[in-house]
């Protein structure tokens, strides 16, 4: 593989060109905002969405997106939310054969879809691979030492795809649990803004750690139910980036979390931001999947009651600490 197609130019879909950029291949980067393709091609620095990093000149960027499908693996990043539009349009585009790779976090609020069958429906022939993990898109786009799970279910084509995109400083692990690797992608988010929202009422770092451990147990839980192994749970897309994300302000999440925790109404949050929050539209998301699948995740059905449904924090932490008391595997 020796072009990258690059669809999206937040954070994520920069910092993966670079990535792909450092393995060697030729990079084209789809942007939907013409200013990104301005500025990416004209200053390399993408300065709506990833200010402050210096991109490799050679990345091409486009607003072209048949241009960008023109290469041997596709990687889609745009937000969770966007993710049925744009493969609609990649539909007639996307030649046969040709490997998506999906690099959203998050479940579709409409459907309760993981982005492999909102993506599979649309493009049913298109082979398919997740690539989820401990990933700040500022520290992958600086070179900084990075590893992902990289699950496919043709252990060919994940091998090409880790070749294509790995080097000294990005390291993708294989795994063909493609749920499993979406469900902790998606489900960390929702749990960060918890802990965001812990750590801005300053209620401590136990609290923080008993979120974390009790969360990973609602992603077990929800992650079991749709077919997931559980030893998924405890790799780089399960407990590495829940981790990551409930234990710095760097994520988006974790600090959307903590402005609420502060006090902020999540509209003014929303409106001083350009950047995705995914948790803010998973959590709804996964609150109804559980309760289809009758799984218990008390975690993420505060954090929606929260976000969705106007609830107080000090009364809702009160609920929460209120459950009765069970035993740990439970
Ligand atoms: N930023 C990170 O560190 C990081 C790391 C791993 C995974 N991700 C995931 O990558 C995905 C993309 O996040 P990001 O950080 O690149 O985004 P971002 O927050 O940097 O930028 C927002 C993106 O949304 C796009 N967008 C807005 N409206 C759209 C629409 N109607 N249709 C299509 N696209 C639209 C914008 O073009 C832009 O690319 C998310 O699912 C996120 O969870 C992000
Ligand atoms: O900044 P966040 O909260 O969107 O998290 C970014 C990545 O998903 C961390 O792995």
């Amino acid at each position: 593989m020796q072009r990258i197609g690059v669809i999206g130019a937040g954070a994520w879909g920069t910092a993966l060109a670079m990535a792909a950029r450092r393995a060697g291949r030729d990079v084209v980067l789809w942007a939907r905002e013409p200013e990104v393709v301005a500025a990416v091609n004209g200053g390399h620095e993408n300065t709506p969405f990833l200010a402050g990093v210096a991109l490799d000149p050679a990345i091409r960027a486009t607003g072209d997106l048949a241009e960008a499908v023109r290469a041997d693996a596709v990687l889609l990043v745009t937000p969770a939310q966007h993710i049925r539009t744009t493969t609609a349009k990649l539909k007639p585009l996307l030649a046969t054969g040709t490997p998506v790779v999906l690099c959203a976090k998050g479940i579709e609020i409409a459907t309760g879809s993981l982005m492999t069958e909102v993506t599979a429906g649309e493009l049913p022939d298109t082979p398919l691979a997740v690539l989820s993990g401990p990933t700040f898109a500022a520290e992958v786009a600086r070179g900084l030492p990075t590893a992902v799970t990289l699950a496919c279910r043709d252990a060919t084509l994940s091998q090409g795809l880790a070749q294509a995109l790995g080097s000294l400083t990005f390291r993708p692990y294989a795994s063909d649990d493609l749920v499993g690797a979406e469900i902790g992608g998606a489900v960390k988010n929702v749990l960060a803004i918890a802990c965001g929202i812990v750590a801005g009422r300053a209620l401590g770092d136990n609290a923080r750690a008993a979120l974390i451990t009790r969360g990973l147990a609602e992603i077990a839980r929800l992650g079991q139910s749709l077919g997931a192994r559980p030893e998924t749970f405890m790799g780089l897309s399960g407990l590495g980036d829940l981790t990551l994300t409930c234990g710095s302000l760097q994520s988006r999440n974790m600090s959307l979390g903590h402005a609420l925790g502060q006090g902020q109404p999540l509209a003014t949050i929303l409106a001083g931001r350009n950047s995705v929050a995914e948790g803010v539209y998973t959590a709804e998301a996964v609150v109804r999947l559980a309760a289809l699948r009758s799984v218990d995740m008390p975690i993420c059905q505060a954090v929606d009651a929260i976000l969705n449904h106007g609830a107080d924090v000090n009364a809702t932490i009160q609920s929460l600490l209120s459950r009765p008391l069970k035993t740990e595997g439970a």
